[in-house]
């Protein structure tokens, strides 16, 4: 079974890729924010200590059992720390839920399972999926349709804007993508580009009798080493490099590489 992670920042339409993935391609869609509200929801471990944290007269709502969600939102994302509190005890809840979901799905005998995570890179979590697809837009159109989406309450431009800044940059997480698909335009454009790609993962996946994915299945030691070989060709990429100097990593090995490339440029004069 394919893993395709599916990640952006906030509003550059992740959601609206994974409705035309699960309406049209009927994939099975694990949501991290509906994981993420279910892990602190009342009733939950989670949810009785984010109470305990933040306080029950700052994060509960006038019903005396519901999050006032916009109320740590405010919270968390003008204070890192803050954040990094939720993060800690939201995130292992999230894991162990989608861990669990992906086996449903496996069990099933779905050929491919996307998980929409908006924190996929943050959260180191691209590290264990055989496709990395980024939904991007240019920061500018980003937050106006942050602004322009219905929400209730709305979110502010500051309160847009300071989630936008608690992510990765978007071209850092480009350099992750293993599929990028560039919502810049409108909802066919980008209804052609999805299409595009289930092509190309369904050709992957053994074409439309789907023989690769359902050989890996009925076969589980050649879905084992065919996972292996998926995660080592994801990890593999991610340390090409141009990807590494593209997102600014300029640890030795980078930069011996650059270097060797300037001797060579410049027919072997020492630098
Ligand atoms: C702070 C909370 C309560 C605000 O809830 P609210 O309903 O207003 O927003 P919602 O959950 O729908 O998130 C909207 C978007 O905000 C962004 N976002 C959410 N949490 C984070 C975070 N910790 N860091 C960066 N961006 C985040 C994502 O792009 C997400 O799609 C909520 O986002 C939360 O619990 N966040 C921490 C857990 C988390 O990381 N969730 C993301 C998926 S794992
Ligand atoms: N191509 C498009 N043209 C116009 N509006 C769009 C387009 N794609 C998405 N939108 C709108 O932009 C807004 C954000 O999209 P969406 O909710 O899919 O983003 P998201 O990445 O899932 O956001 P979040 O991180 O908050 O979950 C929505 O109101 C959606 O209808």
């Amino acid at each position: 079974m394919l893993v395709i992670g599916l990640t952006g920042g906030i509003g550059t339409g992740k959601s609206t890729v994974s409705r035309l993935l699960s309406t049209k391609h009927n994939l099975p869609i694990i949501d991290a924010d509906v994981l993420a509200r279910d892990v602190i929801a009342p009733g939950t471990s989670g949810y009785d200590l984010v109470v305990k944290h933040f306080g029950a007269d700052r994060v509960v709502m006038s019903d005396g059992v519901s999050l006032d969600r916009a109320a740590i939102g405010d919270i968390v994302f003008k204070d890192p720390e803050e954040r990094k509190w939720i993060n800690g005890v939201v995130h292992p809840r999230v894991r162990k839920a989608m861990v669990q979901q992906i086996l449903k799905y496996w069990i099933r005998g779905e050929w491919a399972v996307v998980l929409d995570v908006p924190l996929l890179i943050e959260a180191g979590l691209w590290k264990w999926v055989g496709e990395i697809v980024v939904v991007y837009v240019s920061e500018k159109l980003q937050l106006q349709r942050i602004l322009d989406r219905p929400s209730n309450p709305p979110l502010t431009e500051e309160q847009a804007k300071a989630r936008m800044a608690s992510q990765m940059p978007l071209a850092t997480k480009l350099t992750y993508a293993t599929s990028v698909l560039d919502n810049s335009g409108t909802l066919a454009d980008l209804e052609v580009q999805v299409d595009r790609a289930v092509a190309k993962w369904k050709d992957g996946q053994g074409g439309s009798s789907g023989w690769w994915w359902r050989l890996c299945w009925l076969v589980p030691p050649v879905g084992l080493a065919a996972a292996w070989i998926c995660l080592l060709r994801t990890w593999w990429r991610s340390r090409q490099p141009a990807r590494r100097r593209s997102r600014g990593e300029t640890d030795g090995r980078g930069e011996r590489i650059e270097m060797s490339d300037l001797r060579k440029r410049k027919g072997g004069a020492r630098l």
